[in-house]
């Protein structure tokens, strides 16, 4: 789905991701695990444009994403950030702003496939609890028909009942044909839901492959039997 040609990106004068070079499958969960700092989020947000490569180049579906116009690759690549971020409005308005053209049908199917009642559009978005807030964030994008999931620390503002929930949901989403690039620093939920992983230490690209492969990875030695929680 994505694929990472040599890239390296520098912010004042510090390289934060080096000579990057991975593939993403256009199937499955994703998972991009490393410690803090180590570039997880920007290589995340290359792959929607939200973040561009110092140098090297992102493909999505073989397209050179500088080619490709920003607002239309995010139509088509949906994001779910570490917080909620509903808008000011009821559940049914967040949506409208995702797909102008909805009706109360395709919104009460959107909520449904993100584990929420349909009864919730006419509430104020302020109003839902965190776990309900993330779900209907992921909605809002569903409701756009997006072709793939770009998800930084979804859960971590989520307590654990939420969290797992919400990782059922997206296990059960990437199975029915959503592919999803995930953003974590626990390993445990790495292990709930990784199909594949790339873990990054200090911008570096130290493993891609399986997620039981990560254990032979020295340069992640300490993180791993931290829990990956640091
Ligand atoms: N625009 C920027 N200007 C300067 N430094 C930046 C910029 N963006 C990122 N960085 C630095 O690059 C490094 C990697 O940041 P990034 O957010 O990608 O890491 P991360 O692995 O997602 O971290 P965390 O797990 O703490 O969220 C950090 O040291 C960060 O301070």
């Amino acid at each position: 789905m994505f694929t990472f040609h040599h890239v390296n990106v520098e912010r004042d004068g510090t390289a934060v991701l080096t000579d990057v070079c991975a593939q993403v499958p256009a199937s499955g969960i994703t998972v991009v695990i490393g410690p803090s700092g180590a570039g997880k989020s920007t290589l995340l947000r290359l792959c929607n444009r939200l973040d561009v490569p110092t140098t090297g180049t992102v493909t999505y579906r073989g397209a050179d994403l500088a080619g490709l116009d920003p607002l239309e690759l995010r139509r088509r690549v949906g994001m779910v950030f570490q917080t909620p971020t509903p808008f000011a409005g009821t559940v049914r308005d967040n949506l409208v702003v995702a797909a102008p053209a909805g009706d109360d049908d395709r919104f009460a199917a959107a909520l449904t496939a993100a584990a929420l009642d349909p009864a919730l559009l006419d509430r104020d978005a302020d109003s839902l609890s965190g776990g309900e807030a993330q779900r209907a964030c992921l909605a809002r994008t569903l409701v756009a028909d997006c072709e793939a999931l770009l998800l930084d620390e979804p859960t971590s503002a989520l307590d654990a009942a939420p969290k797992h929930a919400f990782e059922r949901l997206a296990v059960d989403l990437a199975a029915r044909g959503t592919p999803m690039l995930w953003v974590t620093h626990e390993l445990a939920q790495l292990q709930r839901i990784a199909d594949g992983v790339l873990a990054l230490v200090d911008g570096a690209l130290v493993h891609a492959g399986t997620p039981e492969g990560l254990r032979d990875v020295a340069e992640l030695d300490t993180f791993l039997s931290d829990g990956g929680a640091s």
